[in-house]
């Protein structure tokens, strides 16, 4: 049900916390009222008689004030039940009330009786708590405050003050329709809800990778924010989709010890030597797959490889920072710079190329700059994540056209972060969380498994 936001909204949390009290006074008044009462009829004399109860209650008062203001405070935070949900709605309708009023986006008039409210913005709420939505009606009135709304100067109050991220804005008849995501873990998926398909792969609940459409991913986030998580949640997905992936770590840390699964086998590399050639490998094969393609379509047919049953490859290139700044210094001229030109004039090649042909990138490093990551591939990348909260240079850095402020999400929970699908707005978000005493050698056999079974 949709709430209307009023002008006396911008006390809501205390008009409703003077009630309360206001009505366990009278509660509480009832019974003592009635034993003064039963006192006097009685006869009886002694004054602490009549003044102890008296204290009692005040006292009572007093504990059930201290109590509801903690509760409103705090309550919300640690639950998700009717109360907690009571509260939010509270707090945000109060919130919204004091959005408009600060702004002075309201009139006052006055007549014999004094002043009134002439116009208040017809703004009304309704929360989905199960899918952790917000929907947000704004008037397209004609008033002369209509232009807050439709500009999307409200929308970005609003991103500020519910820490939420706007998802989409619809334009009906008299009114503006804004959804927003205001409880990120809300669209965390497990790792079981993964269901990747032809094209698809699962981020969050309503963001997929179509890498079809949005070609060529980037994963940037320090040591520790969750970027090797988010890249298994991947790699998991990808293994029942296709086998034609071939990783690269060059630091060997977790993604190197996947060359001892099965799935994996002789498709993981971490030297210097054997990824510079294995990109050059990968590299081969699509001119391959060009060729294939360009002798179909002699014949006049239309398409892209999946119409031609070609299947997708995949190239997850972690910590691809390190593997530039370990090349750049080697010496010009020897044999391990000309196989890193050749690799990096190959890795331009296939993020520029490589969408027709299907053979897609997946980049993970830690912190992208014009240095590490050339923008011949930074162009190319479309779908962008960052796990933990960048700094202001790497976030301009991954998501240039976007102004949106970014906070941090969780101060105990890992693996959270910010994503950007194309050019659509940039959506914090959960990756997939993975359970406690998680195997990941066994979790990439069975997501091996899966694929071949079907
Ligand atoms: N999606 C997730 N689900 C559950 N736990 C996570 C998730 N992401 C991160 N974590 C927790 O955070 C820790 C750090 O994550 P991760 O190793 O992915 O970070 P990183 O950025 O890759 O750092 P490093 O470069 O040191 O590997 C993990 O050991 C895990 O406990």
């Amino acid at each position: 049900m949709y709430r209307k936001i009023k002008y006396s909204d911008q006390e809501l949390a205390k008009t409703l916390y003077k009630r309360t009290l206001l009505f366990l006074s009278v509660i509480l008044f009832v019974p003592v009222v009635l034993f003064w009462v039963h006192l006097i009829e009685t006869g009886y004399q002694d004054k602490a008689g009549y003044f102890v109860p008296l204290v009692v209650i005040v006292l009572l008062i007093a504990a059930g004030a201290f109590y509801l203001f903690r509760l409103y405070k705090y309550y919300g935070l640690k639950h998700d039940n009717w109360l907690s949900r009571k509260f939010l709605l509270i707090e945000t309708r109060q919130l919204f009330a004091k959005l408009v009023i600060s702004r002075g986006m309201f009139d006052v008039s006055s007549d014999d009786k004094g002043e009134y409210i002439s116009y208040f913005p017809l703004i009304r709420i309704k929360f989905n708590y199960s899918t952790g939505q917000l929907f947000v009606e704004q008037p397209v009135d004609g008033e002369k405050y209509m232009d807050t709304f439709t500009s999307g100067e409200f929308n970005k109050l609003i991103e500020t003050v519910m820490l939420a991220d706007l998802q989409i804005t619809e334009f009906k008849k008299g009114v503006l329709v804004s959804t927003f995501a205001f409880d990120p873990i809300k669209f965390r998926l497990q790792l079981s809800d993964l269901m990747p398909t032809k094209g698809v792969v699962n981020i969050l609940k309503g963001i997929d990778w179509k890498y079809d459409k949005f070609y060529n991913m980037v994963v940037a986030g320090n040591v520790g924010t969750g970027k090797s998580y988010m890249l298994f949640s991947i790699l998991g997905q990808l293994l029942q989709i296709t086998k034609f992936i071939t990783v690269f770590d060059p630091k060997r840390s977790d993604l190197a010890s996947l060359k001892y699964t099965k799935a994996l086998e002789g498709k993981v590399f971490s030297t210097n030597l054997e990824i510079n050639e294995q990109v050059h490998v990968f590299y081969e094969e699509m001119m391959l797959r060009s060729a294939k393609m360009e002798k179909i379509k002699e014949s006049g047919k239309l398409g892209a490889y999946m119409d031609f049953n070609f299947k997708p490859h995949f190239l997850f290139f972690d910590e691809f920072g390190a593997w530039v700044e370990m090349n750049v210094n080697t010496a010009f001229g020897s044999d391990e710079r000309k196989t890193y030109d050749v690799a990096m004039s190959d890795m331009k090649q296939i993020a520029m190329l490589g969408r027709e042909l299907g053979f897609y990138i997946i980049i993970g490093m830690q912190r992208p700059s014009a240095d590490s990551l050339p923008m011949s591939i930074r162009n190319q990348l479309n779908f962008k994540v960052v796990m933990g909260l960048p700094t202001p240079e790497v976030g301009k850095m991954v998501f240039p056209d976007s102004d949106k402020l970014l906070r941090p999400l969780s101060q105990d929970l890992k693996g959270w972060g910010f994503v950007q699908s194309g050019s659509s707005q940039v959506r914090s978000f959960f990756a997939p969380e993975f359970t406690k005493g998680f195997n990941l050698h066994e979790w990439i056999e069975e997501m091996d498994s899966k694929r071949e079974a079907s």
